[in-house]
């Protein structure tokens, strides 16, 4: 199939290279003309993927209508914030070019202000004459294993169900395995908002806490993201999978994580500007934690840990502020809340 990847970071790369493998004909498109210079002469693609030679055969430009035209299939790979103007270029191109794409979006996060998750963003910009299905891949895989054939397992979903079996398809590899979820909510949710517990268990390391509280977080963490989930629609099963637990244990556990390392500066003294700079990747924790804080307070969804690292993010408190906000909270029951997910899955399922 003929394939577009929008976006030539370091995801879009490594997927481009899934999708070689997978004998796709694989165009990038990048703003950026160095990169796009640099990945059709020297293959690589060094900002993004250290060590890493890209296959020959993966074509790069930047110009966006060469890839529209290209693609039966356009991959969006950039951050959640640019995905609503790259999307409207898009949507343009397709109606000069009068012609229909599947979409499959991979990014990890709400968009600030609207607390959307990114289908929903695409669904309002897309006009449906144009694209036949809109869809996710999302799980967990870290870009820099996947450009090593790490064996790597990912979820996809999409709003009709058609889409979903072509991504399958379209890259699944002997090292990339792909399953189909029907819950769209839940694995948008679930990529999404691991993003804020990775950041917070970053932060712990940095500080140099042990096990115990990581795993506090870890476990606490995944079950307010069920919480928040479930209330918006999803099946509180889809965050015991992949694009749930598995994606929050590779990205709260790992270095290769950009939202841990991130976490790690802030508590090495770095400010927000200082660790995302330095970090020249985009953070989706940072924006995600306050969209996920403000859409908890208009969905009145107990979310402790999202609420304490909106405080330590973007209102100075400590650390000791933060601990003690958590630990010395209501006394609650675990069993009763693992019985609300339950019966919020029977509501959501009628
Ligand atoms: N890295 C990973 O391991 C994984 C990442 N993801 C998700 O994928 C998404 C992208 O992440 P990733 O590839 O890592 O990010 P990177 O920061 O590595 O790259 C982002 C890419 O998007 C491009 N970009 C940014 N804004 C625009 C814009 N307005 N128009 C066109 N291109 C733009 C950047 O261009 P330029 O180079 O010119 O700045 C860059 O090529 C994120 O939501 C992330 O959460 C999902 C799974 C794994
Ligand atoms: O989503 C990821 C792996 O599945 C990558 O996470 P980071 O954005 O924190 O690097």
């Amino acid at each position: 199939m003929n394939i577009s990847v929008i976006g030539t970071g370091s995801f879009g790369t490594s997927l481009s290279m899934v999708l070689n493998d997978n004998n796709n004909r694989v165009m990038m498109y990048g703003r950026n003309q160095d990169t796009v210079l640099e990945i059709n002469q020297s293959h690589t693609n060094s900002q993004y993927l250290k060590n890493i030679d890209l296959a020959s055969d993966i074509k790069a430009t930047s110009s966006l209508k060469e890839a529209v035209s290209h693609g039966e299939v356009l991959v969006l790979a950039v951050p959640v914030n640019a995905m609503r103007s790259v999307a409207a270029e898009i949507n343009q191109l397709l109606k000069d070019l009068s012609k229909e794409v599947l979409i499959v979006h991979v990014a990890k996060g709400l968009e600030l202000n609207t607390y959307k998750r990114v289908s929903e963003v695409l669904e309002e910009v897309f006009d449906p004459e144009y694209v036949s299905d809109i869809c996710v891949l999302s799980g967990p895989s870290h870009a820099e294993e996947v450009a090593e054939k790490q064996p790597t397992t990912v979820s996809t979903a999409s709003i009709h169900s058609k889409g979903a079996e072509i991504i399958q398809d379209v890259f699944m590899t002997d090292y990339f395995r792909v399953y189909v979820n029907n819950d769209m909510v839940g694995v948008e949710i679930g990529g999404a908002l691991k993003n804020i517990v990775a950041l917070a268990v970053g932060a712990l390391s940095g500080y140099g806490f042990g096990d115990n509280p990581k795993a506090a977080v870890i476990t606490r963490g995944l079950h307010e993201i069920a919480r928040l989930g479930t209330k918006l629609g999803a099946n509180p099963l889809t965050f015991l999978g992949l694009a749930g637990m598995g994606d929050l244990i590779v990205t709260a556990t790992s270095q290769h994580s950009r939202n841990y390392r991130c976490g790690q500066m802030l508590a090495g003294g770095l400010s927000l500007e200082e660790a995302t700079e330095k970090m020249g990747m985009v953070v989706e924790g940072v924006n995600t934690t306050r969209a996920t804080y403000e859409l908890a307070e208009k969905y009145d969804v107990d979310m402790p840990i999202t609420k304490v690292l909106y405080g330590y993010l973007f209102n100075d408190i400590s650390e000791d502020e933060a601990f003690s906000a958590l630990m010395k909270r209501e006394k609650t029951s675990e069993s009763e809340g693992l019985k609300q997910l339950l019966e919020s899955q029977i509501k959501n399922s009628k």
